[in-house]
């Protein structure tokens, strides 16, 4: 009897569960381009054609590897318009009784595909390096999760930068020595880039016809859209910019988008690297002497540590995570994280390039439009909303948690200890947005003050009661204390002014 082996946009690998589980001879892979899955929130409109690119590239793969493929493309009139929708045509085509499917990384398609008439039998997605059972186990009797901790133990477990029972270098964790600011460097190795072939140039017809009114530029397009390039660009990035990686790690420059970070995220997210094969490589050039130490190993954490944490945090959190609101926060989030203008340079050059790449890295994610945001109070679950939407990564299990629990600190602490909140003097220290903007950093209060030092203390004062025992802190509430009183109310009405013009729609 066949059965439906279902492979999703993000389950491009050659060693799926739900393919292993597969019998070619009998059972009929299904893969389909559907409406729901380009507008269950406005993806940016590069995210929507890499998936359906690589989506058509893997199809070929598995028939090549002599599997049978139901392939639907969205431009063919008979494709319906959800993946539930083409399970159920392809059941009553073949007559199957049951669907076989990699457990997805999103709530909301696990709960669509449980409530289906055909029944689906959800294998666990084993591409991750910490087996959901493993996680929940690791999380029993802890007081608190951190990732710390659980990224010492995956250290241990696969042996990945150890030496006998030792971190490599005598330390876990070399963070310190990666925070500092870069200078534009016209040398600096660029991240490799694909031009598209004849089938990527027809999907991003395809996109530009379909999704007209989503955020983003469509091209210039130039992402891996299969193995082979995705792996080219793993080698290019381990030769050309891992040795720098640790130095140049939290810089932001507003000329370079990319200073020396991987853009491997989406690669891996689709399954077509495997989190442990780039792992290794980067391992080998610290033990080959290649790249140092702070670089490697701060370039491991990301993916051992923190890539598998949030997919713990994810699984063990539930369909409700992406609904925690914390802080009680409740702002729309404003039109410029849509493009409007504003003359923050920060959060204008951060959202311009995501609006024209679909990337940003992880500090201008964090400390520029994440930190914003939560400094100006906007309802998390707006925020979540836009994350998932415009990066070319995201998909909800890893963008959830770095959204609602990382950044927005929703998550009532769960995921991390403190928010990641500063007011510009971090920004300014980070990169050279702040020589550009019409606001002046070193400015506490004033008609050009920086607004991230108005809403700083706004939000640390409206949220004393939440924070003010926090050890990590308390230094800050001393700050806030010291300060005269009349510096201190003035800071808090010009903060008030500025949020109600920002939620007014006023251009700030
Ligand atoms: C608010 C917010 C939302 C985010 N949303 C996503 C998302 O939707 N998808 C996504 O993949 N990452 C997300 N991240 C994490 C991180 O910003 C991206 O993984 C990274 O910027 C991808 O670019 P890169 O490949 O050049 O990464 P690099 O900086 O070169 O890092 C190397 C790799 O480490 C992994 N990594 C690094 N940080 C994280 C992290 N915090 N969580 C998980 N993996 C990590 C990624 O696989 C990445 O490719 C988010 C971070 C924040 C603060
Ligand atoms: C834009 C998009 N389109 C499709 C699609 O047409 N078909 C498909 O199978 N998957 C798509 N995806 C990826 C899914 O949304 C993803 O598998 C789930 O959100 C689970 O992570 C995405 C993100
Ligand atoms: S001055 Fe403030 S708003 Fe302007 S770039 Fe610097 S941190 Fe951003
Ligand atoms: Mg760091």
């Amino acid at each position: 009897m066949t059965r439906l082996i279902l492979v999703l946009g993000d389950q491009l690998s050659d060693d799926l569960p739900a393919l292993r589980a597969a019998d070619p001879a009998a059972d009929l892979v299904v893969m389909a381009e559907v409406m729901e899955e380009g507008t269950y929130v406005p993806h940016h409109p590069q995210k929507i054609a890499l998936i359906l690119a690589a989506m058509r590239k893997f199809a070929r793969r598995l028939q090549e590897r002599g599997f049978r493929v139901a392939y639907s493309r969205l431009d063919d009139p008979d494709t319906g318009p959800s993946i539930g929708a083409e399970l159920l045509r392809r059941a009553a085509e073949t007559g199957a009784r049951e669907a076989v499917a990699t457990r997805p990384g999103d709530w909301r398609l696990i709960e669509a595909l449980e409530a289906m008439p055909l029944p689906v039998r959800f294998l666990p997605d084993d591409r991750f390096l910490c087996p959901a059972d493993e996680f929940a186990r690791w999380t029993e009797g802890r007081k608190q999760l951190r990732m710390e901790w659980f990224y010492r133990e995956m250290r241990r477990r696969t042996g990945l930068l150890m030496e006998g029972d030792e971190p490599a270098g005598g330390k876990w964790n070399f963070d310190t020595e990666n925070r500092k600011p870069a200078a534009p460097d016209l040398l600096r190795p660029r991240p490799l880039r694909f031009e598209p072939d004849a089938e990527v140039r027809a999907v991003l017809d395809l996109v530009e016809a379909r999704f007209p009114r989503h955020f983003g530029r469509l091209r210039p397009f130039h992402w891996a859209t299969d193995r082979a390039e995705a792996l080219r660009a793993l080698d290019h990035f381990i030769r050309e910019s891992l040795p720098r990686f640790g130095d140049e790690q939290d810089a932001m420059l507003a000329d370079d988008p990319f200073l020396s970070h991987a853009l491997l995220s989406s690669s891996m997210n689709l399954g077509l690297l495997g989190p442990m094969e780039v792992c290794r490589r980067a391992e080998t050039e610290w033990r080959e002497g290649r790249a140092p130490l702070n670089a490697v190993e701060g370039f491991i954490r990301q993916i051992l540590g923190w890539r598998e944490y949030v997919r713990g945090i994810w699984t063990l959190s539930g369909p409700d995570y992406i609904r925690s609101n914390g802080l009680g926060h409740s702002a729309a989030l404003p039109p410029l994280y849509w493009g409007k203008p504003t003359r923050m340079a920060c959060l204008s050059a951060a959202v311009a390039q995501t609006r024209d790449l679909a990337y940003a890295h992880h500090i201008q994610r964090l400390m520029v439009t994440g930190n914003f945001a939560l400094l100006a109070g906007v309802d998390p679950a707006e925020v979540h909303e836009w994350y998932l939407s415009v990066y070319i990564d995201a998909l909800e299990w890893v963008e959830a948690p770095n959204t609602i629990g990382m950044s927005q600190f929703a998550d009532h602490g769960l995921l991390g200890s403190k928010p990641y909140v500063s007011s510009g003097a971090y920004i300014d220290r980070m990169s050279d947005y702040c020589r550009g903007c019409a606001y002046a950093v070193k400015d506490r209060t004033g008609p050009r003050a920086c607004p991230f030092n108005l809403l700083y203390w706004h939000f640390l004062n409206r949220h004393r009661a939440r924070f003010e025992r926090n050890p990590r802190m308390v230094q800050m509430y001393r700050t806030w204390d010291r300060m005269e009183e009349t510096h201190r109310a003035r800071v808090l009405t010009e903060a008030e002014a500025f949020l109600g013009r920002l939620h007014a729609g006023e251009p700030v």
